[in-house]
């Protein structure tokens, strides 16, 4: 399998997501830079983000999952293939997720400061809680490959404790507690830019795939 690397892929699929757009808020602006400051020693690692999965050519994502999913493998339409992207980097500029993530090596933590747009409504006025979670799953996913390379989510557990509000910046903070063989347990929480409201508490296993296994 080759890794995943930046010169391997299509110019048009090297736009980075995850760097500040006219649309992002004052808010969203702030904590980005704050955080590129804090990666100038070393400490913190600003992610990059991308619209496709690990692989975009055809022959590469059917590798990929003959070798990992194999059972999956037979029920997906390789051609539909073709379009797949990550479903969170394909909203128009600020209409949907955005959002940058930051790794901090030392601490095994990563941080995503997100905003969610108005696409995003789930209650009035609200952020959809399904929104909620896929961030915190992107989060602590990133978290989990980061340490263990190929890993699915295999279990999610979220308390939901106050809404958040639809076009707010928040803060979701995913720690990596520890590794037991293939098994990762990564928690997490959601908090306001002020760190003065709590949104949501999560708890989540990652289990490092094992191609030998027919999952
Ligand atoms: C560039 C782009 C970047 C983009 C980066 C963005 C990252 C996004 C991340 C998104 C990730 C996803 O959403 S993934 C999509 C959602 N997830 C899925 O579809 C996964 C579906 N589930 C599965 O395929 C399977 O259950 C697996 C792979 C998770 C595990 O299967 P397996 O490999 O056969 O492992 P198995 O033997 O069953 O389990 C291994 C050990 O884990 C335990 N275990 C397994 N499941 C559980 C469970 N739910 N709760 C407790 N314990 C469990 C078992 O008891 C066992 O413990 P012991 O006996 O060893 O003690």
């Amino acid at each position: 399998m080759r890794p995943l690397a930046g010169s391997y892929l299509p110019e048009f699929f090297h736009e980075d997501h995850s760097l500040p757009k006219p649309s992002w808020s004052k808010d969203m602006r702030l904590l980005f830079d704050q955080f590129m400051k804090k990666c100038e020693d070393g400490s913190w690692i600003h992610l990059p983000s991308y619209n496709y999965t690990l692989f975009q050519r055809s022959q590469d994502i059917s590798a990929f999952i003959h070798a990992y999913l194999p059972t999956a493998s037979k029920l997906i339409n390789e051609e539909k293939l073709l379009q797949a992207k990550i479903f969170t980097r394909n909203f128009e500029d600020g209409l949907g997720f955005e959002y940058v993530m930051f790794y901090n090596d030392v601490e095994k933590r990563v941080v995503c400061v997100f905003e969610g747009g108005p696409y995003l409504q789930g209650m009035p006025g609200c952020l959809h809680g399904g929104a909620i979670a896929t961030m915190i799953d992107a989060t602590v996913g990133t978290s989990a490959m980061i340490a263990e390379g190929i890993v699915m989510t295999a279990n999610l557990n979220i308390n939901f404790k106050r809404p958040v509000p639809l076009c707010s910046v928040v803060l979701i903070n995913s720690q990596l507690d520890k590794i037991e063989g293939r098994k990762l347990f990564i928690s997490c929480n959601v908090q306001s830019v002020d760190e003065k409201t709590l949104y949501t508490e999560a708890t989540s296993l990652f289990i490092k795939l094992d191609p030998e296994k027919q999952v």
